[in-house]
């Protein structure tokens, strides 16, 4: 059976996760959410023309050097101004301020000095970056921030100055991550030589949530059907990710579970590496599964591929492409015919270049080799040999 490569199973995947329903949330809460509606602007922003800095406003006609301009006023950030400026006059003005009616230039303190009720220009006229027009940055009406753009610090920053407090948003969805193993036991608890602590349940949670999502560890099932059956049926999710027990062996029991349950299955397999056992399904009231092999290497690496964009999917979005280039600094052989994905160090090399170091076990199994690793070296099927210094590309992790 020929397996279908990692695009083509991320999109079937993606054919069958349908977002989830929109809601709104405060700004305090929108950060890393995708905006189900447009933001735009009520206003003019800056809403008047401003001074971009601390000095005085002026006729920009009545600027020469050594003028003397008659004091007639002042306009601080946060006051209104209530006078006009006639030709041979000036206000004081700081950053932020909004300029008097006739005002259309500032000059800066440093250029200026005053004697009384008058200030004496000096050489330096009035630079135009120093007056902010009305509008400059955005006008009322325009459309800030599109339908389904992610939301971040910097795109906060418009919302809000745009007045808006609120944004409607895709709903966070609940992951219910459920490992399944005889061997596993939850870290911290006592454990028999012949188990091994539950790596991938806490990994996964926590990479549930940089994604968005709500996510909820399940305590590790056995591999048993009705106890995987009845974990599945007592848990509240939008999206199940199942971990370990996805391989042909016959303590792998989290599918058949599933399919007594009646799941579809839409993704049986990837041709990748790690992560081959890849699989995704839909339960008969359309909430999807996702089954990722349980060593802990091939998990995190479907999840940076396939969970990442499943939990974008039930927002409404897509991941922010986390995709680059780097040089390699060691050479690497032929690849076989699965895509594959190497753990990998990053450096800036000489002349500023992103070098990338795979590491030289690549075993799936290999926790510490997973914690050292800075990005994944991707390495397409049946890629020849390269040698150090070739450009591959690189995925950072999310
Ligand atoms: N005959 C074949 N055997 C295997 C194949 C194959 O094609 N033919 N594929 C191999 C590949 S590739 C992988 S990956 C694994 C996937 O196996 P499962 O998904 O069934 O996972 P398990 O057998 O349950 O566990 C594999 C390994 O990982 C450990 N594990 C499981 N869950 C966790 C967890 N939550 N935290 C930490 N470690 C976990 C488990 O103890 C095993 O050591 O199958 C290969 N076999
Ligand atoms: O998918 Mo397995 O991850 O190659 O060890």
């Amino acid at each position: 059976m020929t397996l279908p490569d990692v695009d083509t199973a991320l999109a079937r995947m993606l054919a069958r996760t349908a977002p989830l329903d929109e809601e709104t949330v405060g700004l305090g809460e929108a950060d890393g959410r995708w905006l189900a509606e447009a933001v735009a602007a009520r206003r003019d922003q800056p809403p008047f023309d401003a001074s971009a800095m601390d000095g005085w406003a002026v006729r920009g006609t009545d600027v020469r050097p050594g003028a003397r301009l008659r004091i007639v006023g002042e306009s601080a950030a946060g006051g209104s101004v209530d006078f006009r400026l006639n030709p041979g006059e000036a206000a004081r003005i700081f950053t932020g301020a909004p300029m008097p009616e006739g005002a259309d230039a500032v000059v800066i303190q440093e250029k200026a000095t005053r004697q009384g009720d008058a200030v004496i220009l000096g050489e330096a006229g009035a630079d135009p970056a120093w007056v902010r027009p009305r509008g400059g940055d955005f006008k009322a009406e325009d459309v800030l921030l599109s339908a389904g753009v992610r939301l971040n610090p910097w795109r906060l920053a418009l919302a809000a100055s745009a007045g808006v407090g609120a944004v409607r948003c895709g709903r966070r969805p609940r992951v219910a991550l459920l490992p399944n193993g005889d061997e596993l036991v939850e870290p911290g608890r006592p454990i028999a030589d012949h188990q091994i602590f539950n790596s991938a349940g806490p990994a996964l949670a926590a990479f549930a949530a940089r994604c968005g999502a709500r996510p909820t560890a399940l305590p590790p099932a056995r591999d048993d059907e009705a106890a995987i059956r009845s974990a599945v049926t007592g848990a509240a999710f939008d999206l199940l990710v199942a971990v370990g027990g996805a391989s042909v062996g016959d303590h792998d029991r989290v599918k058949p579970a599933l399919r007594a349950l009646g799941a579809e299955m839409i993704v049986e397999g990837c041709a990748m590496r790690p992560g081959k056992p890849v699989w995704f399904a839909v339960l008969p009231d359309g909430r999807i599964v996702l089954g990722l092999p349980g060593n802990p290497a091939s998990a995190l690496v479907c999840a940076e591929l396939f969970l990442a964009p499943l939990i974008a999917g039930l927002q409404g979005g897509a991941p922010t492409p986390r995709r680059d280039s780097a040089a390699l600094a060691v050479d690497l052989p032929a690849n076989g015919p699965r895509d594959h994905y190497m753990r990998a160090r990053l450096e800036v090399g000489a002349e500023g270049r992103l070098l990338a170091w795979p590491f030289s076990n690549q075993d799936s199994s290999l926790v510490s080799v997973m914690a050292q690793a800075d990005a994944l070296v991707r390495r397409p099927p049946g890629a020849p040999a390269a040698v150090a210094g070739e450009i591959v590309e690189v995925i950072r992790p999310s």
